[in-house]
């Protein structure tokens, strides 16, 4: 279980998080999704210790994970969005070294090693080294090192980017059944069908907050509809003067947006307007990402040549980033973990 509070991390100008609130339970699983930039690395970085943020709390599973002692990191199992693993080592052994680092028993390493790798179709190269395997076998490694030792908090950052969906899927199983057995999961992506599928309740992130939470279906709910509709030859020529700022025509077809198309329908009939066509589409997540979550368009560039306040402005393009929940233990070196010594330093 999660709790973070009023977390604010400031990169000179750039408020990376400005105010971030979230409280994740045991066995949800929360997908953070928001523009690219919004806050979502920064936000597992600060989980992970990785980055110390200029303000707010942060609690897991009861321990404050700021503050508290570094043992606190045992609890959470991460999964960087760049590949953190010894690249000369074999697979077996970078699961070997995760799994003595959450403490696991060498005699239930072995146990806990077979089963992820039947679990993430890793078999056929437990043996060999990570920079000899592909990319997907990369990234399941990443996330088996996550999972290895079954932490009550998994942070999972875009685990499937890249993934056929063969692994997807794979990776999918994975996450919910950690779920089902009772961790807290918290999930990046900018796939949300991925969402739908883990039944995750969702965290929209703008400029470094939290901005909707809640489960899918509730806000959803607060989304409207698109009716589209067509007439008869003799078809209106306007609709009834209640829908008039919602409808828009395109050649023979009204458009018309709504949140409760059976009681619009019913309007029309009563008005002497029956559709010989209707259809609804109703509000997905790629709705809900551009109504909540999305900048407007151009405003990623404008960031870019200069960065603003999140109050007042956009937040910049961010670098990607190599971060891991057990730090020092990864030779991978990445220009953000650079970035990020260079800005304690200074
Ligand atoms: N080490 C750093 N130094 C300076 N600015 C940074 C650093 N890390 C992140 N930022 C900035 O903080 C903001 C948030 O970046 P972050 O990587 O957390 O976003 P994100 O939501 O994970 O984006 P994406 O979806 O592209 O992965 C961006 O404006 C980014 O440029």
């Amino acid at each position: 279980m999660l709790t973070a509070a009023g977390l604010v991390k400031r990169y000179g100008e750039v408020r990376a998080l400005d105010g971030f609130d979230l409280h994740v339970e045991a066995g949800e699983i929360t997908g953070l999704i928001g523009h690219n930039g919004a806050g979502k690395t920064t936000f597992v970085e600060v989980v992970t210790r990785l980055v110390k943020p200029d303000a707010g709390e942060l609690t897991i599973y009861g321990t404050d994970a700021l503050r508290g002692p570094r043992s606190a990191q045992k609890l959470v199992g991460a999964c960087p969005q760049e590949i953190a693993l010894y690249p000369t080592a074999t697979v077996r052994d970078n699961l070997q070294l995760f799994g003595a680092l959450t403490g696991l028993r060498r005699s239930v390493r072995h146990e806990a090693i077979r089963q992820l790798a039947a679990e993430l179709m890793l078999e056929n190269v437990l043996d060999r080294p990570v920079a000899l395997i592909s990319g997907g076998q990369q990234r399941r490694t990443q996330v088996a090192s996550a999972m290895i030792g079954n932490p009550p908090l998994l942070l999972l950052d875009e685990p499937t980017a890249g993934a056929d969906p063969q692994t997807r899927a794979a990776l999918l199983r994975s996450v919910r059944a950690r779920a089902e057995a009772g961790a807290a999961v918290i999930y990046t992506t900018h796939y949300l069908p991925e969402l739908t599928d883990l039944v995750a309740t969702l965290a929209v992130i703008r400029r470094g907050r939290v901005v909707a939470r809640g489960e899918q279906s509730s806000l959803l709910s607060g989304l409207p509809s698109t009716v589209r509709l067509r007439f008869g030859a003799a078809g209106p020529a306007q609709l009834p003067p209640e829908m008039a700022g919602r409808a828009v025509r395109e050649q023979d077809e009204w458009r018309l947006t709504s949140m409760d198309p059976p009681a619009d329908l019913a309007a029309l009939v009563v008005a002497g307007c029956s559709p010989t066509f209707v259809d609804v589409d109703r509000p997905d997540l790629d709705n809900l990402f551009e109504t909540l979550g999305a900048l407007p368009a151009g405003a990623e560039d404008q960031a870019e040549e200069k960065a603003v306040p999140a109050s007042t402005g956009p937040s910049a393009t961010p670098r990607k980033a190599a971060l891991s929940s057990r730090p020092d233990t990864s030779t991978a070196r990445t220009a953000r973990a650079e970035a990020r010594e260079a800005n304690d330093a200074g």
